[in-house]
């Protein structure tokens, strides 16, 4: 799947935290030091394990929940001193509103809207015809709500979010539990989303989620972030590698040396290194005229699961 025809993601940020923390009781913090930056346009991927402190940072973000110390600023305002002016344009997923199990898809929203004081009576049931349409309900929208499928649950819990425009969606684990077909359901409404220029932020710890659907990705790790970017950008720092196999480690290592390749490494099969600009076919000939039997030379470029797992010494389910 790809993520679409995205607007460009702009220089401004639709979130930004300073030194945001939370701390319960005397348990180490849940959120550390947080500087989270969500360029506007971008589909970022909030990826840790399991009780890394990633719905705790979105609480905060959304004003559920009060910092212990740092500040938050949604769509430009400071949070929560902004909340009325800035919530109304953000869309949220993280408990999932309570529906009516004996209410129809329609009739749940119904009742989300009337709930919502700034939005008019008049134009209610186009707005929620539009809503089904977006997450592909409209068929299905007469069904009661325990009919539904857990994608078709989940596609209504984002049909709320989308009851108005929003700038920003933010999605605290919006597949978990769902079927494959659900999980496609809802990553491709994501990826249309993102294409008409809404920023999402979502949470997951599921790498592929994020190499599938998200443009940036940030990485947390027990209360820390250890990395935030484009994910092209991030992948381009993890550094290639390449390998000589040889019976003489010891050699190659030498020749690759000489060449003035960094990170020179053996082991028992032969010598690594960062080759930086130096090209691989110059590589393999100043090897070999250095008289270093060769009989393996591989260019190794790390993906991103190698990367991440570098950046918390922990590896992600990369399954679904
Ligand atoms: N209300 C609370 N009281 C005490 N500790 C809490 C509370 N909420 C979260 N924590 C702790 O904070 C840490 C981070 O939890 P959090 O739920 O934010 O992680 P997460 O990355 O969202 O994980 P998950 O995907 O399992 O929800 C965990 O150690 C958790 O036990």
């Amino acid at each position: 799947m790809t993520t679409g025809a995205r607007r460009p993601v702009s220089g401004r940020r639709a979130v930004r935290t300073t030194g945001l923390s939370k701390t319960y009781g005397k348990a180490p913090p849940a959120v550390d030091d947080l500087d989270l930056e969500v360029p506007e346009g971008a589909v970022m991927g909030f990826l840790g394990p399991n009780g890394s402190g990633k719905t705790t940072t979105i609480r905060m973000l959304l004003g559920l929940i009060e910092p212990s110390r740092g500040r938050v600023e949604l769509l430009g305002e400071p949070m929560p001193g902004g909340a009325a002016q800035v919530l109304p344009k953000v869309g949220a997923l993280v408990e999932g509103p309570a529906f009516h199990p004996y209410l129809s898809g329609r009739d749940n929203l119904r009742r989300l809207d009337a709930a919502d004081r700034s939005t008019g009576r008049a134009d209610r049931d186009a707005r929620i015809s539009l809503a089904l349409d977006r997450v592909g309900l409209l068929k299905a929208a007469r069904k009661t709500y325990r009919a539904y499928s857990l994608g078709m649950k989940q596609r209504l819990a984002l049909a709320a979010a989308l009851l108005r425009p929003r700038d920003l969606l933010v999605l605290d684990e919006p597949t978990n539990g769902l079927d494959p077909q659900g999980t496609r359901e809802v990553r491709s409404l994501i990826a249309d989303l993102a294409a008409d220029g809404t920023t999402v932020l979502l949470s997951t710890h599921l790498l592929s989620e994020v190499s599938q659907v998200c443009s940036h990705v940030a990485v947390m790790h027990r209360g820390g972030l250890k990395a935030q970017g484009a994910l092209a950008d991030l992948a381009a720092r993890a550094g290639r590698r390449v390998r000589v196999d040889s019976p003489e480690p010891a050699a190659a290592a030498g020749a690759l040396t000489a060449l003035g390749l960094a990170e020179v490494v053996t082991d028992g099969t032969g010598a690594t290194a960062e080759p930086g600009e130096t090209p691989p076919e110059k590589i393999i000939a100043s090897v070999v005229t250095a008289g270093v039997p060769v009989v393996g030379f591989r260019v190794h470029a790390p993906g991103l699961e190698e990367l991440f797992l570098g950046l918390t010494g922990e590896g992600f389910d990369v399954s679904g």
